[in-house]
């Protein structure tokens, strides 16, 4: 008997969590030898690696509040899915997965890799559905045209574009039948309902599991062991299974822990997020700290090297790794009594902007703006000529060529 595909993908994937959730058990130092043989001889012993690696993780573990900074919140982990039981509860389910954009690709693979029933649909002959191709889905077994895999499905999974969401849900909103479960990794559809209409049947199930980052990162983690941050939200519960199947899905796509939240509390944030401190906070920070050491004469890649690589190359990874205040002591005592002095000066300026694009975020002018956008027939021209610009900055010019001098390149 030869091993079929997915047996070894699924064998090999339960490796890579077990070794995940093992880095967890190291950190609070409870690993034991036994544990460690045993997972030197997964390759060969998968499911005898995964009884003996998620029994004890599960008597171990299982806390469901954690206290974040003096606020208690309820997270769910990896290690209460191991991937047996995410098989049994999911043995009846079909997932289709609608669209293939950043978190459909990294979703899919992740559900594909996971050993579990999954289907892609797309527009035939669009862009996604080449790359879905690409990926190895196979038109006719697990790759379909939208309406088909829909049909099929008893998850949808809805991963279209969230202006595609809406412009498509007259037509799909007849698949989403009593019994099925409708998934979005956003809050967007279902709370701006006023905007997109979006409102699904009241006999389904309607959750949310919403990766913490790109979908590239949600693949990239996954496939290194890891896994990414997640929001898991329930907006309509029929089954009163919603908030469990909400939970197992995100481990089942690829997460590592997940952070309880609502559809509206999700959605808000992210989309603050996004223009704020993720992208286009930084971009305008970047570019006014940039501009004003042009204008007092230093040469660009000082600006640039001053400004933007020594920030994601070397002092924001610290942050990231270690927290601020480890990244401060990295560096001098004379840059830190400076930062020290100006982080207020920069907080006092930001907040106004911060508050009005909270405000704008609430009150719909920024999904507006977006759905108005995404419905102009130019979209995407108009888009790519935006960040055209962008790329044409001399800062971003110049990075181009710090880039290319980095060592090891
Ligand atoms: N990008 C990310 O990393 C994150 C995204 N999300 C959320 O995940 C969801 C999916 O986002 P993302 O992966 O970025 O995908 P995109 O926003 O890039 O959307 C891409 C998909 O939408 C399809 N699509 C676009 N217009 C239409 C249409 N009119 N009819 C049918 N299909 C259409 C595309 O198909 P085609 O190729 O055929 O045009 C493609 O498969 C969104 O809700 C988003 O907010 C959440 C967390 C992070
Ligand atoms: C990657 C992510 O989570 C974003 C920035 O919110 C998005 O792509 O919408
Ligand atoms: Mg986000
Ligand atoms: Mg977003």
């Amino acid at each position: 008997m030869s091993f079929s595909r997915s047996a070894l993908r699924s064998s090999t994937s339960a490796f890579r969590s077990a070794v995940a959730s093992q880095h967890v058990v190291e950190k609070q130092a409870v690993r034991s030898i036994a544990l460690a043989a045993s997972q030197r001889t997964a390759t060969i012993a998968a499911p005898a690696l995964r009884a003996a690696v998620s029994a004890p993780l599960q008597q171990k573990r299982g806390v469901k509040t954690i206290d974040f900074a003096g606020t208690k919140e309820k997270v769910y982990e990896r290690a209460d899915w191991p991937l047996e039981k995410l098989h049994d509860y999911f043995k009846d389910d079909t997932f289709a997965l609608l669209g293939y954009g950043s978190q459909g690709h990294g979703q899919g693979l992740n559900l594909r890799d996971n050993g579990l029933n999954v289907i892609v649909g797309v527009r035939k002959g669009g862009v996604s559905w080449k790359e879905a191709l690409e990926d190895g889905w196979v038109e006719g077994k697990n790759l379909f045209p939208i309406e088909e895999a829909a049909t099929k499905g008893t998850i949808l999974m809805n991963l279209l574009s969230d202006a595609a969401q809406s412009e498509t849900w007259p037509e799909l909103k007849k698949y989403v039948t009593k019994g099925k479960t409708l998934y979005f990794s956003h809050g967007f559809s279902i709370v701006y309902k006023d905007q997109t209409g979006v409102i699904p049947p009241s006999d389904v199930d309607v959750i949310l599991a919403a990766p913490k980052g790109s979908g590239r990162t949600v693949r990239s983690l996954f496939v290194e062991g890891r896994g990414i941050n997640s929001s898991v939200a329930v907006h309509q519960d029929v089954t009163g299974k919603a908030l469990e199947r909400a939970t197992a899905m995100g481990i089942a796509i690829g997460s590592g822990y997940l952070y309880e939240t609502t559809f509206e509390k999700e959605v808000y944030s992210d989309l603050y997020g996004e223009r704020g401190c993720l992208m286009g906070g930084i971009q305008g920070m970047f570019k006014a700290q940039y501009e004003v050491l042009r204008e007092n004469g230093h040469s660009p890649s000082e600006a640039f090297n001053e400004t933007c690589e020594e920030a994601l190359m070397s002092l924001y990874p610290l942050v990231g790794e270690k927290g601020m205040d480890y990244m401060y002591n990295a560096c001098s005592l004379t840059a830190r009594r400076g930062a020290l002095d100006w982080a207020p000066k920069f907080e006092a300026a930001n907040k106004p902007v911060f508050q009005e694009l909270y405000a704008r975020v609430k009150d719909g002018s920024e999904t507006r703006r977006t759905l108005e956008f995404a419905g102009r027939p130019t979209y995407r021209e108009d888009y790519q000529k935006e960040t055209d610009a962008v790329s044409a900055q001399e800062m971003w010019v110049c990075g181009k060529a710090v880039r290319a001098l980095r060592p090891g390149k």
